[in-house]
């Protein structure tokens, strides 16, 4: 059996070389040049702990990249579905574009399997009529289904050979091929949906679930301050119940689905409000953080902030949606040389921004010592693991200032306190 994976992103390099690693041939097409070349040379663009040994050893086996759809017994398409916020719609051009890819190259007795998230409906509305523009019949001729990808980014691996798995075909022979095609690679079960827009429509429920849940944290963590009560241990003291189970609050939600997915569940009839309003609490909470500096160190006008941590959460590389990267854009010129980005900040501050993981080329990301030189007042946003060590001798002596806000809990807030540090957490 031949495997076709479209898309070499996040989940589709993962995938690809999940599958070669368990002793299927696989073709890894990408349509950025970029991507197959660092590929070549080795390197995958994803960085996550023991990544880019499992993907070297897929391209030492199974594991061939291509710059064209090729002929496969299986395609999987893992290719991005972002948000288009001008129309409020999902952006299908990608899964289009794959499945006339795939339509170019589609044999009878093939399976075609859509992985990335989608509104539902994708898989029968939209996938299902560009496959069978070819004359061949999406059930009859072909498999299809939709199979939604569950790993945690920063857990990639793991996950992907241990999560349950959930397949909605179009009939039962697609089902059968799908399960067939996924149950050797997970310990997990696999679940089986009355159709793929029943799949699609539980990847969408699972995380606007979470979203909403992260939402409540933070309403929380707005009133706890406002009672003076510390809303972690809070949240712990009432984690206690056999029925309660809240969330961290933090700077907000990043990252390429939970900001996202929840909009694809919009049918235009209102229904989203409860996911609307979530979403609006978790986009105001980067502003939030900022209004807990200025109530430590009053107007940040002509004052240096220093951002450690900006990708979207911690002990991962990815900055998309990412709230400690809007609290750095609020405060100043990311993209631009350290300390001359002083004009159209907030109250015209000057931002340092360190990230011991991004991999983000056109930010302005400056080294540790650098970000806190003479910096009056240190933000975390995100919790890296190599924060949690951080010296506040070390770090305050080089500072103007003793004031750090840490909202996504990464330091020990009473050893910072006991060297003269202001800590504010959420
Ligand atoms: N990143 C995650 O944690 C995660 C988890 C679960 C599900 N998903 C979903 O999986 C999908 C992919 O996400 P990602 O994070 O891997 O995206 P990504 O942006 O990291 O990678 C997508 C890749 O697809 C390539 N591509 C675009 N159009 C193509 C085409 N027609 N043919 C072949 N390649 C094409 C791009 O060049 C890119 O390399 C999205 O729908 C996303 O919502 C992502
Ligand atoms: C349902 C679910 O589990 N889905 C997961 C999710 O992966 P993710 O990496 O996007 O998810 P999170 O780790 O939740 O992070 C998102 C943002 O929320 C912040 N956060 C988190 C927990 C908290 O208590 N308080 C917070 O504030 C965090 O800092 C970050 O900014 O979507 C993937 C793609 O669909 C799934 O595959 C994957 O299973």
């Amino acid at each position: 059996m031949t495997i076709c994976v479209h898309g070499l992103g996040y989940i589709g390099l993962a995938t690809a070389a999940h599958f070669a690693n368990n002793g299927t041939e696989v073709i890894g097409f990408d349509v950025d040049e970029d991507v197959i070349e660092h590929l070549s040379e080795g390197e995958p663009t994803v960085s996550e702990p023991d990544f880019e040994s499992y993907v070297q050893d897929a391209l030492e086996g199974n594991l061939a990249l291509s710059r064209q759809p090729r002929p496969a017994d299986v395609h999987v398409i893992c290719v991005p579905t972002p948000y288009n916020e001008m129309n409020g719609e999902a952006d299908l051009t990608y899964v289009k574009d794959a499945g006339r890819n795939v339509a170019g190259v589609l044999r009878p007795g093939d399976t075609v399997v859509l992985e990335s998230t989608v509104p539902p409906e994708t898989t029968t509305g939209v996938l299902a009529p560009i496959l069978s523009r070819g004359g061949l019949d999406v059930g009859d001729d072909v498999a299809l289904g939709y199979t939604p990808e569950t790993v945690m980014p920063g857990n990639t691996l793991s996950e992907l050979r241990t999560n349950d798995r959930i397949v909605g075909g179009v009939d039962e022979a697609s089902v059968s091929a799908i399960e067939t095609l996924y149950e050797p690679l997970t310990s997990g079960e696999i679940h089986v949906a009355a159709d793929p827009t029943t799949a699609e429509f539980v990847k969408l429920a699972q995380n606007a679930k979470r979203n909403v849940s992260i939402a409540y944290a933070n309403t929380l963590a707005l009133l706890a301050e406002n009672y003076g009560v510390d809303v972690r241990s809070a949240i712990s003291l009432a984690n206690n119940h056999p029925r309660v189970d809240i969330l961290n609050p933090g700077p907000g939600v990043g990252g390429h689905c939970l900001p996202v997915d929840p909009h694809f569940l919009s049918d235009g009839t209102g229904a989203t409000e409860l996911l609307d309003v979530a979403s609006q609490v978790n986009d105001r909470m980067p502003e939030h953080v900022i209004r807990m500096l200025e109530d430590a160190v009053g107007t940040l006008h002509g004052k240096t902030v220093a951002v450690l941590g900006i990708t979207y959460k911690g002990n991962v590389s990815d900055t998309r949606n990412s709230p400690g990267l809007e609290v750095a854009n609020l405060l100043g010129d990311v993209t631009t040389e350290a300390r001359t980005a002083v004009d159209g900040g907030w109250g015209e501050s000057s931002v340092t921004i360190h990230d011991p993981r991004a991999t983000d080329s056109r930010l302005q990301l400056v080294s540790l010592e650098a970000a806190i030189d003479g910096a009056y007042a240190v933000i975390f946003g995100a919790a890296h693991e190599e924060f949690a060590d951080l010296d506040p001798e070390a770090i305050g002596s080089k500072m103007s200032g003793r004031t750090v806000v840490d909202p996504v809990d990464v330091i020990d807030a009473e050893r910072w306190t006991d060297y003269g540090f202001d800590v504010r957490t959420i």
